[in-house]
């Protein structure tokens, strides 16, 4: 794979030394206390223990990304969380009212002895319906609250009296893999077929989408992506590659090859910033019938590796905005999109057709709603909260109107313009992409309203239909054609001139030979007769003429299928007993037939050529006889001409004769 992102020589780790976050600007460039920081982080011994399950506290959230890089060079990166924080990492408190594991009862599940949760199989994306999965986060350690939510099956969660149901739901025992086996296993082989696929976290602030969706804060700075902190996305990346690497080596007689590249953006506010280049501000989203709607100057990245990608992520996540509020220390007041787009090209079913896939893998962490009155935001984070909490209504809205016609069938404006996200994501909603969604919802009393409100928008978005298909193109290999159009070119010289020496010579010696080559100029004719300019191997783009090659091929082929139908018919198979002989007589029987086949092309395209010819000459002719009536007629003229030049002439000489006598003027 080619265009991997380099390393930034002059890359740095950056921590957050504040112990509560505040909406930072964008980073673009080192600065003196990342300098300081690196140099302690330097001098850290040992790594920063990573705990297990981390909880977060009311007030302040120790756990939360963005105590995290600038941008990180590839050798830079430490094996281990090396980062520091002025903050304290809570244990794992006591709930108040612990939720007994539910043994999962499908086959795609089973517990081990903890009662834990294993996955026995991939489960697979439907090609339409929207898989939806709710991850009951724990409650926080020192929160005082009334547990409401429990799980009561494989797929079902009781609020109180309220029973919802959905594809999965994952308790506060699930781990970061278990998500993963659920969602991102399934996702990345959708990828691997040519599908878009994406996965949004949806929910109330604090739910737990950026610890689902990118991992534990520390997390991303640990090599390993499989540790047990590490989200969804980390996970997704080191098995699409690796499986490609597989898929690789599997089809290299294929010549199988993918490339990879990343963008990475949040919407702020409405505005849309690169998080890759934060200079990048206030983007503006197009469409074009081709591109479909994409965001104009975002920048892409080339991407090999999973270190790759981890570079992207943790430099992207530094630069997302985030805020404190009552209920996260560190709360996302953007939605951040991270966008892989795949592209597997590999020779075609026949030789002379390469086909290209693309799919495109969006990964959605959504700021999360909030309820003033909890979040206590007020000034910027007010203004952001307005902002955040209209446009997920107009995703709401949107998503509303695709499950009504979805279920209903009528169709419907879909008012995907309202807002920046819903025009940004059309394509997973309701679209060309297979969608999954995990919500998160809290268990506690004090977020019941939030929960309930999350999950109705769950079973509304389980209602959705998308058209998931796979974006594969064929394209015709403009040398490989080219050159079978001059064998059969030449075939037909060579009948013309030798009928008897024909089919020899590197020529078509056999009708199935000749009969592939047919199918392949006609399956070409229906796909793009041009080669996009991938490697540097001299292919440029170039056009055949495809009415003629129709034409000749329907021709042979019919002359082939007529003939193989009267031999078919009359019994003509291999009668010989010696099979080789038997062979060569097909062989060259089809060579024959071709050789007529081609000498009657001739015959056909040389009858014209003469009719042609004739009718000129006719024409050349009448055209000849016209110049020689004109050429009389300019020489009767001239003649004539002569004569009245010399008539004038005598009768000047009279006159002149005449004045000089009465020596009288003549008026001139
Ligand atoms: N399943 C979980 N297990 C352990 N800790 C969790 C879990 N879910 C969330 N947390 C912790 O809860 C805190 C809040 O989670 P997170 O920031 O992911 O919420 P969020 O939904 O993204 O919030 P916001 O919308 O405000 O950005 C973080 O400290 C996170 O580490």
């Amino acid at each position: 794979m080619k265009n991997c992102i380099s390393p930034n020589p002059n890359s740095k780790l950056r921590s957050k030394t504040k112990s509560s976050k505040e909406n930072v600007p964008p980073l673009s460039s080192p600065s003196v206390a990342t300098a300081k920081i690196l140099s302690s982080v330097a001098k850290m011994k040992t790594p920063l223990p990573v705990p297990p399950r981390p909880l977060s506290s009311k007030s302040s959230n120790p756990l939360k990304r963005k105590v995290i890089m600038e941008c990180v060079h590839e050798n830079s990166v430490p094996e281990s969380p090396s980062v520091t924080t002025t903050k304290t990492i809570s244990s794992v408190g006591k709930r108040k009212c612990p939720l007994p594991p539910v043994p999962p009862p499908s086959s795609n599940f089973s517990c081990n002895s903890k009662g834990k949760v294993i996955m026995e199989s991939v489960p697979r994306f439907s090609d339409s319906g929207v898989q939806v999965i709710v991850r009951i986060r724990p409650p926080n350690v020192d929160a005082d609250d009334e547990i409401v939510v429990e799980k009561v099956s494989e797929e079902s969660l009781s609020v109180l009296d309220q029973t919802f149901t959905f594809d999965y739901v994952a308790d506060t025992s699930s781990s970061q893999k278990d998500v993963y086996q659920l969602i991102g296993a399934p996702f990345v082989e959708n990828c691997l077929e040519g599908f878009n696929s994406s996965i949004f976290t949806y929910g109330q602030t604090a739910s737990g989408k950026t610890y689902t969706m990118w991992g534990h804060s520390n997390a991303l700075l640990e090599y390993n992506p499989s540790g047990a902190q590490h989200g969804l996305a980390p996970r997704v990346f080191e098995q699409l590659f690796s499986r490609m690497s597989e898929e690789e080596a599997k089809q290299a007689d294929k010549q199988l090859k993918y490339r990879c590249r990343c963008s990475f953006l949040e919407i702020y506010n409405e505005q849309i910033t690169d998080l890759l280049d934060p200079s990048q501000r206030n983007l503006m989203i197009r469409e074009d019938v081709k591109a479909g709607v994409y965001v104009e100057n975002l920048t892409e990245h080339g991407v090999c590796t999973m270190n790759d990608v981890r570079l992207l992520l943790i430099k992207g996540l530094a630069n997302r905005r985030t805020g404190a509020t009552n209920m996260n220390a560190e709360s996302s007041r953007s939605h951040c999109l991270f966008t892989c787009t795949v592209e597997s090209r590999y020779k075609g079913i026949s030789e002379g057709l390469s086909s290209c896939k693309t799919s495109r893998i969006n990964l959605v962490d959504l700021a999360g709603s909030e309820k003033q009155k909890l979040t206590g935001a007020a000034g910027e984070r007010l203004k952001e909260s307005g902002n955040i909490n209209r446009s997920l209504s107009q995703l709401g809205n949107v998503i509303n109107i695709l499950a009504d016609v979805s279920q209903t069938g009528k169709q419907r404006h879909i008012p995907y313009r309202d807002s920046r996200l819903t025009f940004l994501l059309q394509e997973s909603l309701g679209g060309n992409a297979r969608l999954a969604m995990i919500c998160a919802i809290s268990p506690v009393q004090s977020c019941k309203t939030e929960t309930v409100s999350t999950l109705r928008f769950a079973q509304r978005a389980k209602a959705i239909k998308n058209k998931a298909t796979v974006n594969e193109v064929t394209q015709g290999d403009v040398k490989v054609l080219q050159e079978m159009i001059h064998q059969l070119k030449d075939e037909l010289l060579r009948a013309k001139a030798n009928p008897a020496a024909a089919g020899t010579n590197g020529g078509y010696t056999t009708s199935s030979k000749a009969r592939r080559s047919l199918s392949i100029l006609k399956m070409s004719l229906n796909y793009p007769l041009t080669l996009p300019h991938v490697d540097d191997d001299g292919d440029v783009e170039m056009e055949i003429d495809g009415e003629s090659v129709e034409k000749l091929c329907t021709e042979v082929e019919n002359h082939i299928n007529e003939r193989e139908a009267s031999e078919s018919s009359q019994g003509k198979a291999f009668s010989s007993s010696d099979p080789i002989t038997a062979r060569v007589n097909k062989l060259m029987e089809e060579a024959d037939v071709n050789m007529e086949v081609c000498s009657k092309a001739v015959e056909k395209v040389l009858a014209g050529a003469i009719r042609r010819e004739m009718a000129l000459e006719e024409f050349c002719a009448k055209q000849t006889a016209e110049i020689s009536k004109l050429d009389l007629l300019v020489q009767q003229y001239k003649g004539e001409r002569d004569v009245l030049v010399a008539e004038v002439q005598h009768v000047r000489n009279q006159l002149g004769y005449y004045v000089e006598s009465s020596s009288s003027p003549l008026p001139s």
